[in-house]
């Protein structure tokens, strides 16, 4: 068994991204446990291919050399962005913790510091996301979305460059590479709905070790974030859609009033139609995950009986349909 002596090994991806918010975690679990944790940096196909990611089926191309890791027991956990991660649970792993979440909002990066309001029609704003595309164009179809790909620092580039007038990526995201200062507007969630499980982390081992060896990866997990990415991840699990459909989801956990709401949105590539909901449950402990899953599922099939699955498979054709180069 690996990590039994010296220092245990933490599974990341390579991006500046990755290793800066898989260091964030080890050095908490250090904090609280005293553990020593090296980083092993794996390259995952989605760092390495040139493939549009909506071409790509979406779901698992950033994780799965990290799960093939911690299958072969050459690393002892893995830390992933939430967001990435596929609804199915993998056999063999578990998701030993979920970290306190960071700022799960949407950020807009664009030249001269306009805010999204005062960018000129015609506009260019790169995004790779279905999601933010459709709810994008939604508040604003005077502007032009174009498709990119590549981390947060070569998007950023193409601003600079002048070759985007914008981009839109993850606040929680820029913050982990140093890139606040980069960021003009900040979407309200009422506007655009962030992704399940965006700004959350998730630290995945093998079941067998997470009540044995590993237990100590419970220090980082956070209750309160956990029911809410289970709520949100059901809604999209429910619409069988995966992270490059056009579904947005929050929810958030009030301990005070022990309430947990969720809103969650389908939206059409271009902005025409969308489907919209929003409801609470009182969930006397935070540990009800099936109060959470029942919340996102009842959302999610009032959604459905609205419409919102011919939005999705619409999205998906669009996908598998390729466009003019
Ligand atoms: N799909 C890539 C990805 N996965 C997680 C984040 C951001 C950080 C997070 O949501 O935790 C990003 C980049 C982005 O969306 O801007």
């Amino acid at each position: 068994m690996t990590g039994s002596t010296g220092p245990a090994r933490l599974a990341t991806r390579r991006s500046t991204m990755a290793t800066s918010q898989s260091r964030m975690v080890a050095d908490a679990i250090t904090e609280r446990t005293g553990r020593a944790i090296e980083l092993v940096l794996v390259t995952s196909f989605g760092d390495v291919t040139k493939a549009h990611l909506t071409q790509l089926g979406g779901t698992g191309v950033f994780v799965n050399a990290l799960r093939d890791e911690l299958l072969a027991d050459t690393v002892d956990f893995a830390v992933h962005s939430l967001k990435d991660l596929p609804t199915a649970p993998a056999d063999g792993l578990v998701l030993a913790a979920i970290p306190e979440r960071d700022d799960p909002r949407d950020a807009l990066c664009a030249r001269d510091g306009l805010k999204f309001a005062d960018l000129p029609a015609g506009a260019r704003v790169g995004t790779g996301s279905p999601r933010r595309v459709a709810q994008l164009a939604a508040l604003r179809p005077d502007l032009v979305y174009v498709p990119i790909r590549g981390n947060a620092e070569t998007r950023l580039g193409k601003v600079a460059s002048g070759e985007l007038d914008a981009v839109v990526l993850a606040y929680a995201g820029l913050g982990r590479v140093d890139r606040l200062a980069d960021v003009t507007d900040v979407f309200d969630p009422e506007q655009v709905l962030p992704a399940p499980g965006q700004g959350a982390l998730a630290v995945e081992c093998r079941t067998e070790r997470r009540d044995g060896d590993l237990a100590y990866l419970a220090s980082v997990d956070d209750p309160a974030t956990r029911l809410a990415v289970v709520a949100e991840r059901v809604v999209l699990a429910e619409l069988e859609a995966g992270c490059a459909a056009p579904v947005g989801a929050h929810a958030r956990y009030d301990a005070d009033g022990r309430e947990l709401r969720l809103r969650a949105a389908v939206v059409a590539i271009d902005g025409s139609e969308a489907v919209r909901g929003e409801r609470a449950a009182t969930l006397d402990a935070v540990t009800d995950l099936d109060g959470a899953v029942a919340l996102g599922r009842d959302l999610a099939r009032a959604m459905i009986a609205d419409g919102a699955d011919r939005i999705v498979a619409a999205a998906f054709a669009e996908r598998d349909t390729p466009s003019e180069p």
